[in-house]
Formats: structure tokens, sequence, C-alpha cells
């Protein structure tokens, strides 16, 4: 399988090649060149294999060239031989028609594990063959940072480097990231929100001399090996409720766009996915995109739910490439006005293909407040702020036939956000035993401005001392 970029000015690569550049030297994201699809006789050949046998079997398509099947059976079984769950990606009935699809069993405790354990042995495969190095830098409004680090950590042939907005994640987050006092962990909190963290990794990948001298390489959902790897249990909840004999709806608590992106993928392969719900806090930019095509950004606001304090949401861009008829040049004109002026204009045919697909919804913190205890009222189950948000969306958004099933992407465990569980229902969930001693744990971090040159030198810094 080959990947062209968004923009059209970058040379294709093969699955290694994308997996340990990141972002394309132009600075589009890499795309398939041609969607692999599979018949309906394939998908039923999946339903009730372990979780591990279907990621393979779905990701294998997008490694070929690069990974055998039997290459890849054995990172699947070592990337989730540890969650918590056997079935990995459990699936709880809330009512007649919504199942929570639980994607937070992995050491983390929240989605970004199912791909980012994938990817941590997908890089050692790549780098060991090699015999190279590369530093991973990534930028995270809370899961992602401490997913990857988890994945990295103590690798000996990956630096990595993750910037995090100063005080804006939640404790549990921060030092999930923090107290991993690992030599080739580097955590910088930096003096901003998510979209400049965002902005400065993109910015150190489009310095060409500090990209080939630190050999960079990305966890963000930039890298489409983490789209790849977060399709699989969009498949397994599908088969699960009956595809491809019945059609199915995902609701997906949405930031950057790509945890939805995965499952609208899985589309393009042929899951009979019906409508795609997403779900926003108040940074509303993508519901308000799909209900009246503005794509406005506007400053970040903290919230509840801050994994999605997100305005530029990176993998939209994917999508509008093929909104455009992948048509690189219309994307990369989109791309240039939505930095220039903070709109982006989306031609309205393009707008319409999509908003005949995806339905949005934005939820204040009241909101998800109330929603986080009318589910708990109704079922027991406690879902976390972000994943409230998409209960709520799926109870406002479902297709109108009553027969077709909605999936919630039950993003993260509550325990990460244990003061809105409080606000909400009145306790505070418990953090697993691995974790139990985590608000004690020592802390290591360092503090820095918005200042790309002041960060590039810092991780220049840690990613010598480490290699040293
Ligand atoms: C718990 C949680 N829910 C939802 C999201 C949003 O997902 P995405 O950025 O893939 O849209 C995130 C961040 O990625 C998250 O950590
Ligand atoms: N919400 C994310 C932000 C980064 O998203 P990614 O999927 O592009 O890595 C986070 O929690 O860090």
């Amino acid at each position: 399988m080959r990947y062209v970029s968004t923009r059209g000015e970058a040379p294709a690569r093969d699955f290694e090649g994308v997996l340990l550049a990141g972002l394309a030297e132009d600075g589009g994201l890499f795309m398939p060149e041609s969607w692999p699809e599979f018949p309906a006789a394939e998908w039923r050949a999946l339903r009730g294999l372990p979780y591990a046998e279907i990621a393979a079997r779905v990701v294998a398509p997008f490694a070929e060239g690069c990974l055998t099947l039997a290459e890849l059976r054995g990172m699947t079984a070592a990337a989730y031989g540890g969650f918590s769950h056997a079935a990995v990606v459990p699936l709880v009935q809330l009512d007649a028609r919504t199942h929570a699809l639980e994607l937070f069993h992995g050491p983390t405790l929240a989605f970004k594990d199912l791909a980012m354990q994938l990817l941590g042995q997908l890089f050692d495969h790549a780098l060991e063959r090699r015999g190279e190095r590369v530093t991973i830098v990534g930028a995270t409004s809370g899961d992602t940072g401490s997913a990857a680090i988890e994945a990295c950590r103590d690798r000996r042939n990956i630096d990595i480097a993750i910037l995090h907005p100063l005080g804006r994640t939640s404790e549990v987050q921060r030092r999930q990231m923090t107290t991993v006092l690992s030599a080739n962990v580097h955590n910088i909190a930096v003096e901003g929100d998510f979209d400049t963290c965002q902005d400065m990794v993109k910015a150190m990948f489009a310095d060409t001399a500090f990209r080939s001298e630190m050999k960079l390489s990305a966890v963000n959902s930039i890298n489409w090996a983490r789209v790849a790897a977060q399709i699989p249990y969009y498949v397994a909840a599908a088969l699960a409720l009956g595809a491809p004999d019945r059609p199915v709806a995902v609701s997906v608590p949405t930031g950057n766009f790509g945890n939805v992106l995965a499952a609208w993928a899985a589309r393009r392969m042929g899951l009979p996915i019906e409508r795609l719900i997403i779900s926003a806090n108040r940074n509303d930019i993508l519901p308000r995109f799909f209900t009246a095509n503005d794509m406005t950004a506007r400053a970040v606001e903290p919230s509840l739910s801050p994994s999605m304090d997100i305005q530029v949401s990176s993998n939209f861009e994917r999508l509008l490439f093929e909104l455009l008829g992948r048509d690189a040049g219309a994307t990369a004109r989109t791309m240039r006005a939505f930095r220039d002026t903070g709109r982006m204009p989306v031609p309205d045919a393009a707008w319409r293909e999509a908003a005949g697909l995806f339905r949005g919804v934005a939820l204040d913190d009241e909101g998800t407040l109330r929603e986080m205890r009318r589910v708990h009222a109704a079922t027991s189950w406690l879902p976390d702020p972000h994943t409230a948000t998409a209960t709520y969306a799926a109870a406002h958004l479902a297709p109108e036939d009553p027969a077709i099933p909605v999936i919630v992407a039950a993003t993260a465990h509550p325990a990460k956000f244990p003061d809105a569980a409080e606000r909400a229902v009145g306790f505070r969930p418990a953090l697993p035993p691995h974790l139990a001693d985590l608000m004690r744990r020592e802390e290591r971090l360092e503090v820095m401005p918005n200042d790309l040159e002041a960060v590039e030198a810092a991780v220049r810094r840690h990613a010598r001392r480490n290699a040293n």
C-alpha cells in the first residue's frame, strides 16, 4: 500500500515510511492511495475472533508490502495482551439501542492505548530492522501524551518529547505523564493551549534542518498509523451488533478528529456505518461546521473535558481531501486560507456531502454534568465527561430507524476526571491498583514559553543526552 500527501507536494511512501515520517514534508497528512474494501463474507469471517486477531487482519491491508499478517499478529498479541479486560474493547448496553464501547482498559485508561500500544511495537520493529533511532515529538491535551509515553518508555531506539498545555489537563492526566521518570521521556509544559502545542509540533516538522537532524517522528493522529490502529475497534463493535448484515451508527466525542476519522475509514472499507455522530464541548467548531458550514476558529476555552479543548482539528484535512475529490492543490489552498483567516472556505457541495453523513452537537459543562448524572442514574454506568457529550449526542442525533444500534465511543475511564465525577454524581471513581499511588509519585517536567526555538533547543538537549 502506498500513501500520498493531502497537499500533493511530498513523495509517496509505504506504510513504514509513513509511520516513521509522521507528517508529510509538504505539511500535509498521508492518506492511502486507495481504500482496501472487505466484502461482506470477509467481515462475517471476523465475527467472534479475539480482538488481537481482528486488529491484525484489519490493519494488514494498510501495511501491505511492509509487514506480513504473521508479523502483525505477533504485534497485536503483544499490544493487547496486557489490557485489563479479556475482550479488550467490551460493549456495555446502556438502553434499547445505545451501546458504550469501552476503550479504556489499557494501561493509561483512554482510547489512545489501543493505537499507541500497537505503535510501540511497529516503531520497534521498523527501527530495529533499519538500525535507526528517532525522536518522537507529540502534542497532547491530556491523553495522547500518557499513552505515547507508556508505549515508548525505555525503548532504546526512541527519545520522546511530549508537549502539553500548562495547567490545562486534569491532574491525573498530567501525573500519568510527568511521573514517568524514564531517561528517554521528556515532558514539556507549554505556556499556551493545545493548539499552541500542536502548532509547535507541526512547526518542528516544517523546520527541515531540525527534522532531519533529530530524525523526527510523530505519534499524534497526524500519523496515519495511529488512525489505522483505531479502525479495528469500530469493526469489532459493529460485528458484535450484527454488521455487516445490520447497519450501525457511531457517536464519538471529538477534538482532533482522529477517532471519528477511523470510524469513517472503517465505512470506506465497507463496514455499514449509517451515520457518524460527533460531539464536542463548548469548543464547538466541528458541530458548527457540520450543521452550518461554519468552520471558524475561536479562542480555545477550558472545559470539563480538557482533551477536547481544541479548535484546529488536524485530521479534518483528511476528510477535506476526500470531499474535494482528492484534489491536493485545492486542499492545500483551503488549509492555507484557514491558517491565514481562521475560516475554512469549504464549497457548498462538499459540505452537503459531509453533512449528509456526519451530525454534530456541542454540550457545555453544565449539560455535561447533567448527562453524566442522567446516564449514571439510568444505568449505574458512569461516563467520563468526554464520553458524556457522546451519550448525549447519541440520544439526540441517532438515525430515525430505531433498529439501528448506536455505538458510543467511551474514550476514557471516569477516574481520570475525579473532580468532574464528584460534581456530577457525588463520588470520585477509584483509579485501578497500578495507578493507586499516582498522586504521591515524583513528577518531572520542564515549563517553557510558547517559543519554538527554545523548545527545539530543549528537545535537542534531551535527545543528545539520552543518545549518549
Ligand atoms: C478522552 C478523550 N475523548 C475524546 C478525545 C477526542 O478524540 P479525537 O482527538 O481523536 O477527536 C480525546 C482526545 O483525543 C480524548 O482524550
Ligand atoms: N485529545 C488529544 C489531542 C491529541 O489528539 P491526537 O489523537 O491527534 O493525538 C489528547 O488527549 O492528547
